[in-house]
């Protein structure tokens, strides 16, 4: 890997860390917060809000201008609105302004976004587990910012603290990426590579279509469990302490979901099976929380449910987005996240109607959502080309293919048959020069790969010079 490759990748994956740090930073300091700010505790709260409407608005321009003016572009755009969010919240005694801010570190996160999960598509050209990854380096924010917190508070030290430190962190990944020339770590995006998955156009649509409404359920998937699943346990007679315990093994299992896909992604061609297994193992977990009584098996399934729900399926669903259209990905990164923007939108208010309803048990709706999910996967199982992950397999793969080619070599040998048949009653010539250039000429337009384009057409060209030798051959 060439150092100003690892130096970018390096300066992505802090980001997503101090991201990880933003995701909780106001939550976790609201009460001190909300004093500063003469507040009440509900009007800071609604504070928080303004990270989704700014992430809402900012999405689709972000993607833009991740495509229009690059990558490293919209990097620092992100990078700049998260530090003055950081550097100011802390010091701002005013609510309007506070709410100003939290918009900033919306868009902040849509630009972050909007250049990463291209970038590192584009750097690495199986780009999943390093996608995965950032969600790792999330997760270690939120893990590292409530002990800073902690610590603050103990020694009776200022609160703006846990602000200046993910601010220091992004100064100095600003100083990092600045010099960079992030063309050139992007490594040849190669014509191939622009051209996307060669698939029919049926199946480009579905695929495509599925994976914009699982940007959907992957996220409100997670959100529905985070939301109730203190209450449900509750509800239904686990003692207080098992129903906190199964949000921290639910934690736990995403964090172990999360280092075992990068691992196997990183090692093995297995992106199809982790999509639709994980899917299936959470569709089976979250059907086992509903239906349970047993806190021991409910447990077991919240680890599970963790590890399979929030172990970097969505980063793998948005991957394969980035990998079906690669010249609007800052776009479509944009729009894969806006879907997942209404599922934190909408999931709250659509449970919150239905809590409302007699009888009714509040996880089993979590249930269709998961549902949805694994028939995207299934979509995904059945549409992309498949994956070799051993000599074996790629050997496997190009014996189906030549079973097809010698079945459709045959055909084309009946037609040329047909061929002789009228050149010998017109007694035309067998070699016939023009033709051959139109067919050469037909081969380059539809070979959708313009690298492979003289292969193609050296492989045409052979067969007809063998359609002559065979027509000569014939009485
Ligand atoms: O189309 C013809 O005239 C053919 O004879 C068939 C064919 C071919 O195999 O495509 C073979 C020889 C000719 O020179 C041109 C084309």
């Amino acid at each position: 890997m060439p150092s100003s490759s690892l130096r970018l990748k390096t300066t992505l994956f802090t980001n997503y860390l101090i991201h990880g740090f933003g995701m909780i930073i106001l939550t976790q300091n609201l009460v001190k917060l909300s004093h500063h700010w003469n507040s009440s505790l509900t009007v800071a709260s609604f504070v928080l809000s303004g990270i989704g409407i700014g992430r809402l608005v900012a999405y689709l321009l972000m993607g833009f201008i991740s495509d229009q003016f690059g990558r490293k572009t919209t990097l620092l755009i992100g990078m700049t609105t998260y530090l003055i969010f950081l550097v100011a919240t802390p010091f701002n005694s005013s609510v309007a302004l506070a709410y100003a801010l939290a918009i900033l570190a919306g868009v902040a996160n849509s630009a972050l976004d909007s250049a990463t999960y291209p970038l590192l598509a584009e750097i690495n050209k199986n780009g999943t587990s390093n996608s995965v990854l950032l969600k790792a380096f999330i997760s270690l924010g939120e893990f590292i910012l409530p002990m800073i917190v902690l610590f603050l508070s103990q020694n009776n030290l200022w609160f703006g603290l846990s602000f200046m430190v993910p601010a220091t962190l992004m100064a100095l990944n600003l100083a990092n990426l600045l010099p960079l020339n992030v063309r050139q770590s992007q490594q040849v995006i190669e014509e191939a590579d622009l051209q996307g998955l060669v698939i029919s156009r049926p199946k480009k649509v579905a695929l495509s279509g599925g994976l914009f409404v699982y940007g959907y359920t992957s996220m409100a998937v997670m959100i529905w469990f985070t939301q109730w699943i203190t209450i449900f346990a509750k509800k239904i007679g686990f003692s207080t302490t098992v129903a906190h315990f199964l949000l921290s093994l639910y934690s736990l299992g995403s964090i172990t979901g999360v280092i075992t896909v990068v691992v196997l992604l990183n090692r093995f061609n297995l992106k199809k099976p982790v999509f639709v297994t994980l899917n299936a193992l959470s569709l089976l977990a979250i059907t086992t929380i509903t239906l349970s009584t047993n806190a021991d098996l409910s447990a077991v399934a919240a680890f599970v449910f963790g590890f399979s729900a929030a172990g970097g399926l969505m980063q793998i669903a948005l991957n394969t987005l980035l990998s079906i259209f690669p010249r609007h990905k800052g776009m479509l990164t944009g729009t894969f996240f806006i879907f997942g923007s209404l599922a934190s939108f909408s999931v709250p208010i659509i449970t919150g109607l239905l809590v409302k309803m007699p009888h009714t048990n509040i996880m089993a709706g979590d249930i269709i959502v998961a549902f949805v999910g694994f028939l995207v996967a299934l979509i995904m199982l059945v549409t992309l080309p498949p994956e070799n992950s051993s000599l074996a397999d790629a050997r496997k793969s190009i014996n189906k293919i030549d079973s097809k080619l010698i079945a459709l070599l045959e055909e084309r040998f009946a037609a040329v048959n047909d061929v002789h048949k009228f050149k010998q009653t017109g007694q035309i010539a067998i070699k016939d020069l023009n033709r051959e250039r139109q067919v050469l000429d037909n081969v380059a337009k539809k070979t959708k790969n313009k690298d492979l384009v003289p292969y193609n057409q050296a492989i045409v060209q052979t067969i007809m010079d063998n359609s002559r030798q065979y027509q000569a051959s014939l009485k």
